[in-house]
């Protein structure tokens, strides 16, 4: 803690608060979200520090202090995608950032981790998008079976959750794919597809929602109709819908370049 200058607290979310701190040493600004212990498991801490990811917010370091675990962040300056999404994009600009937050997404899901709490607030800006918030994300692990609205810790009021949690059946990386379609849905129409509860459940649980302007392109409509698939089954992977469109394949491709390039940067010639 004596590291770091507290700045401003920049929010409080269910666990804790996120405060802006500045290093002594370097400087630099970081987010330190406190987290009440034992309220929270220390899973947050581990599950960040073992993404290293253009599309996923950095972990510095985590520790505790009186009571409080402490995980100290890159700070994305830019606020979240929430409080940008009020604004009209261009299907281009919807597909590259749509792209960048599947990019993120697919890194973890390669890892066996779910999100469980995909949303435009997650969704954190610093030119490219960034996933953050681990609170809620676990191990997707063949032996157990993950189901049911009690396991699935998230309770958004926003109503990014997939049709099979509300079953209460069992659920893996394609409830994320359903709430990574709500989020390209807002950004196409700047709303949620379902404006209450009731509508959630009773429509758009079932396959009806309000369609897409139709000056948009075509592959947006398909992209929405594809992971709004009822069955998880029927709803493709985050690799088929970064590999199946020409766009998303050529962000996908951008990101291993660039992610190729650090890590060449950090390993010593004489090790490559
Ligand atoms: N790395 C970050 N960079 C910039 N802002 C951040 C960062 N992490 C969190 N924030 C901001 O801090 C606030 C609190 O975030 P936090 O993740 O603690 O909770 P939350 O997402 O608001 O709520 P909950 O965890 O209950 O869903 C939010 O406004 C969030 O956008």
């Amino acid at each position: 803690m004596e590291n770091y200058s507290l700045l401003k607290v920049i929010g409080e979310g269910s666990f804790g608060r996120a405060v802006l701190v500045r290093c002594k040493s370097s400087q630099e600004h970081y987010v330190m979200k406190e987290v009440q212990l034992p309220k929270n498991s220390r899973r947050e801490a581990i599950l960040l520090s073992t993404m290293k990811h253009p599309h996923i917010v950095a972990f510095r370091e985590a520790f505790e202090a009186d009571d409080l675990l402490c995980i100290v962040m890159e700070y994305c300056s830019r606020g979240d995608l929430l409080r940008r999404i009020q604004h009209q994009k261009t299907p281009s600009s919807i597909l590259k950032w749509f792209a960048q937050m599947c990019v993120g997404a697919k890194h973890i899901h390669d890892k066996q981790v779910l999100h469980r709490d995909l949303k435009s607030k997650v969704l954190k800006i610093m030119g490219p998008i960034k996933l953050g918030d681990f609170g809620s994300a676990c191990i997707l692990n063949s032996a157990s079976l993950l189901k049911g609205l009690c396991s699935y810790i998230c309770w958004d009021p926003r109503m990014y959750v997939a049709p099979e949690i509300w079953d209460n059946r069992p659920y893996n990386n394609k409830s994320d794919v359903w709430s990574l379609g709500c989020v390209l849905y807002e950004l196409c129409t700047l709303r949620h597809p379902a404006p209450s509860w009731k509508s959630l459940i009773l429509k758009v649980c079932r396959g009806a929602y309000p369609p897409l302007p139709s000056r948009l392109p075509y592959e947006l409509h398909h992209l929405v109709k594809q992971m709004f698939k009822t069955d998880p089954r029927d709803r493709p992977s985050l690799h088929t819908i970064l590999t199946s469109h020409r766009a998303l394949r050529l962000q996908h491709q951008d990101v291993k370049v660039r992610l190729h390039a650090t890590l060449r940067w950090r390993i010593p010639p004489e090790q490559q």
